[in-house]
């Protein structure tokens, strides 16, 4: 949170702490006479007693008084003048783009760790010196004796079971996060005491940051808030976005839009947050150069999931048109000669389309030999909904609007 003085000096620079009136035009001199016109001046934050007041002190070098300050913190909160933080992060792909990357200081003094920002999941825990030695082959460690900011969150415990069978589970500390330049303290940090087999094989991932809703996170007996939810009453914008590429490093921003990162307009479509999820409903998809088959597809916006998951009825659909593509029971899923020249793959958003290009549903060999390549599109069968994974989120540009009425902006790019 910045000072008061702070967001006070910055209100003086904007001259909205300055008189109502000013910048007099000067009028024209006739004769003797010199009129002149004031006009309002329409950055004045109004008419506000505490900033008048802290405005004398701060002209005359004087310390604003506690009451004081505490008054003026309360308007600009009042006036949403206090919001100032934003962030921004480089998420690198992994190989075949599995998962995406960033860096997330932890504690005083910072321990970095590159964790996976998961919008599929609402816990934030890492790789710690409380992880079994063994369970640790070439993660980083958190290590909350090493951070003088630390705080063990007693009697605290989470524990975590994910949709690809991985899980984890531990004990909890508070400390300051920062990601990308910003800086939230007394953020829920799940220490990891026991991780299944598929995070120790993991070695480029020191554990998870849970972007979903609160509502779901796992830590007992008392709830915790994902980074984001503690983030938000300081950011510009209650928003984050992500921008994630094929192949190479996109970007997680939080607090505001970069406009410049995406082609056209985004379209917003709305969010059934009640499961945790940041769930939507597309109202329809296209195989290739295909018509839009006005069939919905209802499901999550996941960053921590790799691939697009849906009906078995649209999965069919795309790989008929694919020859020597084939359901191989070996490998649960749809594959096809790693040679192929795969169709693109679109889902609507509201009344807009994004286009996942044929090559981002190559998702990789399934054998040393890569002959046979495994399908960036397959069956959400046992979910209970759909799973829009990196493959389809890295063809947009998302915006994850945590307002009020939470919603999703899509556009492409
Ligand atoms: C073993 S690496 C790993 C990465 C992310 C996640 C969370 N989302 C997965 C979808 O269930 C789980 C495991």
């Amino acid at each position: 949170m910045p000072s008061t003085a702070f967001l006070l000096a910055g209100l003086a620079a904007t001259g909205a702490l300055a008189s109502p009136l000013a910048h007099p035009r000067v009028g024209t001199a006739v004769g003797q006479s010199l009129s002149v016109e004031q006009v309002r001046n329409a950055q004045f934050a109004g008419r506000h007693g505490p900033f008048a007041l802290a405005k004398a002190y701060i002209k005359y070098g004087a310390p604003v008084p506690g009451d004081l300050s505490a008054a003026v913190a309360r308007l600009l909160q009042e006036l949403g003048l206090d919001k100032r933080a934003t962030g921004s992060v480089v998420a690198t792909p992994a190989q075949y783009d599995a998962e995406y990357l960033s860096p997330v200081s932890i504690g005083t003094p910072a321990q970095t760790l590159m964790l996976d920002f998961d919008t599929g999941s609402s816990d934030l825990w890492v790789f710690s010196s409380e992880t079994p030695k063994s369970s640790v082959q070439g993660q980083t460690v958190y290590n909350p004796s090493k951070s003088s900011t630390a705080k063990k969150l007693s009697g605290a415990t989470w524990k975590i079971s994910y949709g690809d069978g991985s899980s984890s589970s531990g004990s909890v500390y508070t400390d300051k996060v920062t990601i990308g330049g910003l800086s939230v303290s007394n953020v829920a940090v799940e220490s990891a005491q026991k991780v299944s087999r598929e995070f120790t094989a993991e070695a480029d991932l020191d554990g998870l940051l849970g972007l979903a809703f609160s509502s779901i996170n796992t830590v007992q007996p008392t709830q915790q808030k994902t980074f984001f939810d503690m983030a938000k009453p300081s950011l510009d914008s209650a928003v984050f976005t992500a921008d994630l590429k094929y192949g190479k490093a996109g970007k997680y921003n939080f607090g505001y839009i970069d406009d410049s990162a995406y082609n056209g307009s985004l379209t917003y479509t709305a969010v059934d947050s009640s499961n945790g999820w940041w769930m939507f409903t597309s109202p329809g998809y296209a195989v290739g150069s295909g018509t839009l088959d006005s069939t919905s597809i209802t499901g999550i916006a996941d960053t921590g999931t790799t691939l697009l998951l849906v009906p078995s009825s649209v999965v069919t659909t795309y790989y008929k048109q694919i020859r020597n593509a084939r359901y191989d029971s070996s490998q649960a899923g749809y594959v096809f000669p790693c040679s192929t020249s795969l169709p693109s793959f679109t889902y609507a958003v509201g009344n807009s389309q994004i286009v996942i290009p044929g090559k981002y549903i190559n998702f990789a060999p399934v054998d040393s030999a890569g002959s046979s390549c495994f399908g960036g599109i397959q069956s959400d069968e046992g979910i209970g909904f759909s799973i829009f994974g990196d493959v389809a989120l890295k063809a947009a540009f998302v915006v994850f609007d945590g307002s009020q009425s939470p919603r999703l902006g899509f556009a492409s790019k």
